[in-house]
């Protein structure tokens, strides 16, 4: 096991802010599977370029530490994932995962299965993230093997696993494996999934959602105060989803209001976390342009049937101001924004490179790329400590520090 559980009684897991101290966190370190990226595929692997790997494990590795220099815990997944491979069921449930694709047919599912079913748990752990190239699979056989492309990938990779804020998300002490809508990153949760079920360090974690249902992804969701759940819904978050998570964080006692918010269908938006993001109880930074449009409808709980969690009535009203409707919420008089940028054109440029994608490790101390020097000057000049991180590589899949963080616990505030 490479990842114990903490000695003695810690503290519960999970979150109910953005903001409460951080104590640990999930990561991914980029890998083998970013090797994989070229001019063809990046594009569908949803990358911007062809990032230069060394470098960018060394702007992950500055990040992972920067994390540890303040306290945090950091876990990553390609370990956990390790550690559960030892186990025959998690091994079944994620090798069926990876063959389940309609590319392989019968004969190189079965060659597919039979190579990773041999495979040793770390080796398997790296194969079902790295992916399995065709001329890397010997003893491939079938018709799809041979005509298949020398270049193509029997089992694809999943470079976009760092961002590990999208495949899974706690709220409260329970946590959602998220249903991702690109095809190109659908696996993620299954590994997750795997994960939460079987590693000894979450053992007894309820599990609030699933990979099977409507599409939600992490970078969706922001915990705007103890109760309060903001939902972005767009791109990858659809609004059956946000419904389904409504319904069960009320059954569950969990939340007691979720906002709905729709943002725009476009790539420099995909999730909510792209244009505001939580740096102190009751601030954002926010991308200016979107600050006064976004809307958002106020979904509370009616009346509940006992003992199923998805059919609570829900109550919605909206829609009205986002910055409205979250303040209300959150039982404030209004929820402070720092804008990203100054200027219409430096704020585009910052957002586009995730100015506004921070990752709070307590109130008003928050990591954030260093190259967004203007809004990070607004930060700082709103109070707010910036923890600068070198991102030109890592940021060539559009995400910043929230997006590559999965927060597993945190201080209540
Ligand atoms: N929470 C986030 N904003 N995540 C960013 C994910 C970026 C990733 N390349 C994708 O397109 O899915």
């Amino acid at each position: 096991m490479q990842i114990s559980p903490p000695p003695g009684d810690p503290a519960p897991l999970g979150a109910t802010s953005e903001v409460g101290r951080l104590s640990t966190v999930v990561l991914h370190r980029p890998g083998a599977e970013l090797r994989r990226l070229t001019p063809r595929n990046n594009d569908q692997l949803l990358f911007d370029g062809v990032p230069w790997v060394a470098r960018a494990q060394e702007e992950h590795d500055a990040f992972a530490q920067a994390l540890r220099d303040r306290g945090v815990e950091v876990l990553h997944l390609d370990a956990l994932l390790a550690d559960v491979m030892a186990l025959p069921e998690a091994r079944t449930s994620l090798i069926a995962a990876a063959v389940d694709d309609p590319r392989l047919g019968a004969t190189l599912r079965h060659a597919t299965t039979a190579h990773l079913s041999g495979l040793a748990p770390a080796d398997l752990a790296a194969t079902l993230i790295a992916g399995l190239a065709h001329d890397e699979l010997r003893g491939g056989r079938g018709l799809a093997y041979q005509v298949m492309e020398r270049g193509d990938f029997v089992v694809p990779p999943l470079p976009n696993l760092l961002f590990t804020r999208d495949s899974s998300v706690w709220v409260g002490d329970q946590v959602a494996v998220t249903s991702l809508a690109m095809p190109a990153r659908h696996r993620e949760s299954t590994i997750t999934a795997a994960v939460y079920a079987h590693h000894p360090r979450f053992s007894g974690a309820e599990q609030l959602y699933g990979s099977e249902l409507e599409h939600l992804e992490g970078g969706d969701v922001l915990l705007l105060a103890a109760g309060v759940v903001a939902v972005g819904v767009g791109e990858r978050t659809t609004p059956g989803g946000a419904e389904r998570l409504a319904r069960r964080v009320f059954a569950r006692g969990l939340a007691h209001t979720v906002l709905v918010v729709p943002i725009a269908q476009e790539r420099a938006m995909m999730h909510l976390d792209t244009i505001c993001t939580m740096v102190d109880v009751d601030a954002v930074v926010m991308y200016p342009a979107v600050a006064d449009h976004l809307q958002a409808w106020t979904v509370t709980a009616g009346e509940q049937l006992p003992d199923d969690d998805d059919t609570t009535e829900l109550s919605v009203t909206g829609p009205q101001p986002f910055l409205v409707a979250a303040a209300a919420a959150m039982g404030i008089d209004r929820l402070r924004v720092i804008d990203t940028g100054l200027d219409p054109v430096t704020a585009e440029r910052e957002q586009w490179d995730d100015g506004n994608n921070t990752l709070a490790l307590a109130p008003r101390l928050a990591v954030a790329y260093e190259r967004n020097t203007v809004t990070n000057a607004a930060l700082e000049a709103a109070g707010i400590e910036v923890v600068p991180i070198a991102g030109s590589e890592l940021g060539s899949g559009r995400g910043g520090p929230r997006c590559m963080s999965c927060p597993v616990r945190r201080e209540p505030l």
